[in-house]
């Protein structure tokens, strides 16, 4: 998902195929919650702090058409010690269609390492847990 910062929010495009069906011709709920913690992995890029998802909460207000553009807008709504608080929308046209509220929790790099995987090398510039 390409995603573009916007005056301190993260906004994306995003149409959902074939792949991402739950009822006939509709998107998977699971499809649009991961959407919508992906953006939220963005807002992270644009603070510059490695954080995780501790709860997501998502809200559907009306079914999501497969094949359909949407517009998906996030921010961090607030910060307090490690925990950093989301908002974002999914939209259809002018049409909210889903809501999310999060709560990540700033981690050390060490946390990704642990994986095995390598991190990108500009996280590495970033404060970690510590930064309050
Ligand atoms: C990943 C991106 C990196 C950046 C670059 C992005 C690049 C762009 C691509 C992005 C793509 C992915 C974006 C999606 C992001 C994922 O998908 S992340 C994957 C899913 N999430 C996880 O795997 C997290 C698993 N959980 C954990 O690792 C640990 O439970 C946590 C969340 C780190 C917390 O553990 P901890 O460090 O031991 O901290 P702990 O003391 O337990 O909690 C700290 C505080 O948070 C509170 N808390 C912790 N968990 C909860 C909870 N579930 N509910 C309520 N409160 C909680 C605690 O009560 C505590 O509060 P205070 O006592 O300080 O008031």
């Amino acid at each position: 998902m390409q995603m573009q910062a916007v005056d301190g929010e993260v906004h994306a495009d995003l149409t959902l195929d074939g792949r991402m069906e739950g009822a006939p011709g509709l998107a998977h709920g699971g499809a649009i919650a991961a959407a919508l913690d992906d953006l939220f992995g963005g807002v992270l890029v644009l603070l510059e702090t490695p954080a995780v998802t501790a709860r997501l909460n998502v809200e559907y207000r009306l079914p999501v058409p497969l094949h359909t553009p949407l517009h998906l807008v996030a921010r961090c709504t607030a910060t307090e010690g490690r925990k950093l608080h989301m908002a974002g929308t999914m939209s259809a046209g002018e049409a909210i269609v889903a809501e999310a509220s999060a709560m990540f929790v700033r981690v050390e790099i060490a946390h990704f390492e642990a994986s095995g995987v390598p991190v990108p090398d500009a996280w590495r510039s970033w404060g970690g847990a510590a930064r309050g």
